[in-house]
């Protein structure tokens, strides 16, 4: 067998033109959806990346404003823009981009953004709300990837789904997502003990773990979907992601690449949390 790739790039694509559709109706309502990105310092990658969500929204219409920092500001400063931008009626979303310089306390700024604008799902409240219920933000990686697999037609409903990785962003709340999914969840990490024991009973394997060919054939079981949410950059400075992507291609039932997989589906969570936050913000 060889696995389907799943096109992460279609899939964004199908759901990009519903939510543009959503922000066509916005407007004709007299709102502008809006998204401010703040950028602390120049990493070169952040930069990157927050010139591929800026381009994302202007393709849609969103309003995107960036506002970048030098990466010598205080705390305190930092949380004065944040607290700005949560009091303007123009601003629907608030990302601030991680990684944060070294002198900055990750939590306090995140738990400084108004948990209504936290587009990103990174405030505790949305963190909360993913597991009680309530009115919330999902992260947007976790997020993209339950809409690809809904979108592929996987069933998730009693599988056996097996997480690598347990950030905030990306593995914990995955596994919370998955569990609405009626999933059955485990977590590896990097104290787990015989990783591959773990990973060939899952019906659908998730890393995020950030090292390079961590997931290899000999992880998983035959007929698996292998999500890979790795970014990580080869010996030539070439993307790759978490999986031996050649390796499992024979193995597995459906596989996503890297770049071209997770990657635009963060991006277009991103647009889709930013127009429901005007919509709720109308609507209130
Ligand atoms: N507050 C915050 N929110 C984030 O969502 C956030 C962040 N900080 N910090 C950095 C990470 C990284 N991230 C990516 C999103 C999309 C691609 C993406 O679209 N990648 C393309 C390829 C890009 C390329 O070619 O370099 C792909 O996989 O096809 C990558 C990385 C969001 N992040």
């Amino acid at each position: 067998m060889i696995a389907a790739t799943i096109d992460g790039k279609k899939i964004s694509q199908d759901i990009r033109t519903k939510v543009e559709n959503r922000v066509v109706k916005m407007k004709n309502n007299g709102v502008i959806p809006g998204l401010a990105v703040v950028l602390v310092g120049d990493n070169q990658a952040s930069k990157t990346y927050v010139a591929m969500k800026q381009k994302a929204c202007e393709k849609m219409g969103i309003h995107s404003v960036l506002i970048e920092l030098p990466g010598d500001l205080t705390e305190q400063q930092l949380l004065d823009q944040v607290i700005e931008l949560n009091q303007d009626d123009a601003i629907h979303g608030i990302l601030v981009q991680l990684p944060l310089p070294n002198h900055i306390d990750e939590v306090n700024v995140i738990e400084s953004i108004d948990p209504k604008k936290d587009v990103d799902g990174f405030h505790p409240i949305n963190a909360g709300r993913l597991m009680t219920g309530g009115e919330a933000f999902f992260p947007c990686t976790p997020y993209g990837i339950i809409e690809m697999l809904k979108n592929q037609k996987i069933e998730l409903n009693g599988k056996h789904a097996v997480v690598v990785g347990r950030s905030n962003i990306v593995g914990k709340p995955m596994g919370q997502l998955l569990l609405k999914e009626n999933a059955t969840v485990t977590y590896c990490h990097s104290r787990t003990k015989d990783l591959a024991y773990h990973t060939k009973q899952a019906d659908v394997v998730i890393a995020a773990v950030g090292v390079r060919h961590m997931i290899t054939a000999d992880h998983i079981k035959k007929g698996a979907v292998v999500i890979d949410v790795g970014m990580n950059r080869d010996n030539d400075g070439k993307l790759c992601g978490d999986v031996d992507y050649e390796g499992c291609l024979s193995k597995a039932s459906a596989i996503t690449p890297v770049p071209g997989g997770v990657g635009p589906m963060t991006i277009t969570m991103l647009l889709a949390n930013t127009v429901e936050s005007a919509e709720r913000s109308f609507a209130r």
